[in-house]
């Protein structure tokens, strides 16, 4: 049902065209089986006006069933396409924490896995369509050739269905829980990509995780699968098992318990058999129709959970904000739970301002909570409690899109795009070159149009080159976590001795997240964190004195 309001959700005049030309393909094949069935069964043999009706029918029955693959087709790849699209701006909306804590492994199950499972049910409709119009079809066209024989082959029909929908359920059961061994298989494969060094150099650790942590995944995988098909096998078995007991039933009983023609036992027969290929096929569609049906619960639970995490929407973003007098974060906290410890890590509350023009440190030791802060003060996170405040007002949960644009970041864990994008309608190359000589990479990288010629650099080349998109973004607010530690001592000199004053003196103020003691003097403040607390001078130093 879900897949048939996904459907009609995407376009309810193409689900009405899949259907019609389904429908009148089905139709036509019924109608040449019943011409194929007055032509056997005919004493007199076939008139030339039988035969060009039979053509004309076969040809209507061939263009039909073309239209409705035609139309299913625009329909299936339009529904992924839209599914796709959708998933992807709820991830991108949805907010940081609540990604976070799914894990970059079950998003991309969802992304890939599922919306392939939907695709594949997808794949089936025409043929699922045309089939049960033909059943529907036949079954219209026997009712019409004995009404005495239909109760029987509705009988049937029942109980096939029922005995058929029995193991399903259990099929079900299994497709769910397959899925969720998808998710773990994924966390696998991300082991594999993310943590092939460290497999390769050392075999024992490699062994260990394929026999331990794989294969076990991948077995309980292998079994849930192999019972799901196994069920399904059976259970189409059956099916045809119950055709040939109705077959039998027609032949050997029906005659003697009611008056039926000996024509219309053939043409039930025939129509029978003829019926057992549609049949097959619509039991084959079963099962994708249960694992499309598990992967659109997971894209909808996933995409229902994301519409509740929902930062509220964004106000219009009318234009970025190019400055600021003041931004303030008031007894501001962020808290993770430590679930093997059952308790809370948290940061805060913190008391805190920034004002243009200044160039804040922030130190202390690994797990003191400086990226927490960070992404805190950026609006990544939204405070759970306290406020931030922007020029001396609260910024409100659906401001908080638009504060975000005041800061250009450079994370320890920072994606570089291949592209400049969304620097506006100019070229980036007049800009970016003179940056790009800056951080001595000129003779590396190339801008051609608004793409960097390569991405491919040690990791320290990496982070000039998201420094460049910093640059070239020239928002009021930089922050820097940790961005000198892969750093040579010449550059590094270079950015805290050379970069961070010359961009204090455009006026901008910098964050600067670091563990470079040799440094902290290039700071006008250096806040502390311990233990998430804040130590040291948290309110701004006066814009004269900063300016200084
Ligand atoms: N995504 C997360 N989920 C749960 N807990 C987290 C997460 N990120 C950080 N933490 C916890 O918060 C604490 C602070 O982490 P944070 O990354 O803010 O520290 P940090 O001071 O930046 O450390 P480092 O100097 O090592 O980068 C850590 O002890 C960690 O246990």
């Amino acid at each position: 049902m879900k897949l048939v309001r996904l459907l009609l959700s995407a376009s309810s005049r193409g689900v009405a065209l899949a259907v019609l030309f389904g429908l009148l393909s089905g139709a036509s094949l019924t109608a040449l089986l019943s011409l194929i069935i007055r032509a056997v069964g005919g004493q007199g043999g076939t008139t030339p006006r039988e035969g060009w009706t039979f053509a004309a029918v076969g040809l209507l029955a061939l263009l039909t069933r073309v239209a409705s693959q035609m139309v299913s087709h625009r329909l299936q790849y339009g529904v992924i396409t839209q599914l796709r699209m959708r998933l992807c701006r709820q991830l991108m909306l949805a907010p940081l924490r609540a990604l976070e804590e799914r894990g970059s492994h079950r998003l991309l199950a969802v992304l890939t896995e599922d919306v392939a499972a939907v695709n594949m049910t997808l794949v089936m409709l025409p043929t699922l369509i045309i089939n049960v119009f033909i059943v529907v079809g036949s079954l219209v066209y026997l009712s019409f050739l004995s009404g005495w024989v239909m109760p029987w082959l509705v009988g049937f029909i029942v109980l096939g269905y029922l005995t058929y929908q029995m193991p399903t359920m259990r099929a079900l059961a299994l497709a769910m829980k397959s899925r969720h061994l998808h998710d773990s298989l994924y966390e696998h494969f991300r082991a594999i990509t993310e943590g092939i060094k460290e497999f390769k150099l050392h075999d024992r650790r490699r062994d260990a995780f394929l026999e331990e942590e794989l294969l076990q995944t991948a077995s309980s995988l292998k079994v849930a699968q192999t019972r799901t098909s196994d069920i399904f096998a059976a259970a189409a078995s059956w099916g045809l098992f119950l055709f040939f007991v109705f077959i039998g039933t027609l032949l050997f009983v029906v005659p003697h318990v009611t008056s039926v023609s000996h024509e219309a036992v053939v043409g039930y027969t025939l129509v029978i058999l003829y019926l057992q290929q549609p049949l097959q096929n619509i039991m084959d569609c079963t099962p994708n129709l249960n694992r499309g049906t598990v992967a659109l619960n997971q894209i909808e639970a996933l995409g229902v959970s994301l519409m509740q995490a929902h930062e509220p929407a964004s106000t219009p973003l009318l234009a970025e904000p190019r400055s600021f007098t003041s931004v303030e974060l008031v007894g501001v906290t962020h808290s993770y739970l430590r679930e093997r410890e059952d308790s809370h890590f948290t940061v805060g509350p913190v008391d805190l301002t920034l004002v243009p023009g200044e160039i804040v440190f922030l130190v202390g030791g690994n797990g003191s909570g400086k990226t927490t802060l960070a992404k805190v003060m950026t609006g990544l996170y939204a405070p759970e409690s306290g406020e931030l405040r922007l020029n001396g007002e609260k910024v409100a949960p659906e401001a908080l899109g638009r504060y975000r644009q005041l800061f250009g970041a450079v994370f320890s864990d920072f994606y570089l795009f291949e592209r400049l994008m969304g620097l506006g309608d100019e070229p980036p190359g007049p800009r970016a070159k003179p940056y790009l000589d800056k951080l001595q990479l000129s003779h590396k990288v190339t801008l051609e149009g608004d793409r960097l010629s390569t991405t491919r650099l040690s990791q320290g080349q990496r982070k000039r080159l998201a420094l460049l998109t910093a640059y070239l973004e020239d928002r009021p607010i930089y922050l820097f976590d940790e961005w000198a530690a892969d750093q040579d001592p010449e550059f590094k000199e270079v950015f805290y001795r050379q970069l961070l004053p010359e961009l204090k003196q455009r006026g901008k103020t910098v964050i600067v997240i670091s563990h470079d003691d040799a440094y902290f003097s290039v700071a006008d403040r250096l806040l502390r964190l311990q233990d998430g607390q804040l130590l040291g001078a948290s309110q701004a130093l006066s814009p004269r004195k900063a300016a200084s």
